[in-house]
């Protein structure tokens, strides 16, 4: 049997957006979700973020919050007490909406569609069946931790790794997010894998993501990472990816590969320098203005 939850939408200035979805949560919102106001219209804005960083506003200049509650007084209640604040005098209640949880089980997993990465590898969430022509599948859901198959460094990485075939040596994820890259590997072959980060919450995404694919991984904080490797792998940003060159390079075997993402192709020439007197790396792929860098220790 499925129950009805109702979802409160309040239309909000950007500058209040934030302290509006807190305000929810501490009223016991079972969920906030905030979407453009003016979405659809002439007015609509699009707001962009780096990857595995906060987008750089919270909201857009008018947002709607939509805040879901158990039952109607809870919603009610929830309503009143944020409109009896001061700050709160210029928010509008768009309404109380009733809505099948089931609707919004289905509404929230429509967001995630499997993701193609090349014609027969693809990333599929675990409520959709497996596209007919998928050969390598790998099962991922939305989570705490980065890294889905929708952001264009992710999918690079992935394109990148599944032209490059089984790695027979060691393999090293720096900065693993959901495990996506690492699993990616143990899915086209590896064997030997290790993935680190420093957020304990990508750690513990990534040992699960692993155990539900079947890949063996090494995962942990990076301590973790030791020796050298065959593939290293970075998907961070520039300035972190620029303090680690020595730490990421010291990890490469002769003959190995390293691959860097989470750059913009503004900041490919200077991170390629930061790289020169361990590598020589080059522009392997780059879409949506991010770019991806490879190159090979001689
Ligand atoms: C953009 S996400 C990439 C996740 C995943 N590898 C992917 O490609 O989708 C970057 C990840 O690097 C981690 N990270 C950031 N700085 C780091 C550092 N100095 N050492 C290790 N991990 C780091 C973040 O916690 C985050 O999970």
């Amino acid at each position: 049997m499925s129950t009805a939850l109702v979802e409160l939408g309040l239309i909000c200035p950007q500058d209040r957006v934030e302290w509006v979805s807190d305000a929810l949560m501490e009223l016991e919102a079972l969920s906030v979700t905030v979407e453009d106001a003016d979405a659809d219209s002439p007015d609509e804005q699009a707001l962009f973020g780096e990857p595995g960083m906060p987008v750089p506003r919270a909201g857009w200049e008018r947002s709607i919050v939509k805040a879901l509650f158990p039952d109607e007084p809870s919603a009610q209640e929830a309503a009143t007490l944020l409109l009896a604040q001061a700050w709160a005098h210029d928010l509008h209640v768009q309404g109380l909406v009733t809505v099948d949880e089931q609707d919004w089980v289905r509404i929230t997993q429509a967001q995630f569609a499997p993701v193609p990465i090349t014609e027969d590898f693809w990333i599929v969430p675990s409520w959709h069946d497996t596209p007919a022509q998928a050969r390598t599948v790998m099962r991922l859901d939305p989570g705490l931790a980065f890294g889905t198959g929708t952001h264009p460094t992710t999918r690079m990485c992935l394109r990148w790794l599944a032209r490059h075939g089984r790695e027979d040596g060691r393999v090293l994820d720096y900065g693993c997010g959901s495990g996506i890259l690492a699993i990616a590997t143990g899915l086209l072959g590896a064997q030997q894998i290790d993935a680190v980060d420093i957020d304990p919450a990508a750690v513990t995404a990534t040992t699960h993501n692993a155990q539900a694919n079947g890949v063996a991984l090494h995962v942990g904080l990076p301590e973790l990472a030791q020796g050298q490797y065959q593939l290293v792998i970075a998907n961070i940003l520039a300035t972190p990816l620029k303090l680690l060159a020595p730490l990421l390079c010291g990890h490469l075997a002769p003959g190995a590969s390293l691959l860097l993402a989470g750059l913009l192709e503004r900041q490919a020439e200077e991170l390629a320098a930061v790289y020169a007197p361990w590598l020589a790396l080059s522009v392997a792929d780059q879409e949506d203005g991010w770019v991806l860098l490879s190159g090979r220790k001689t």
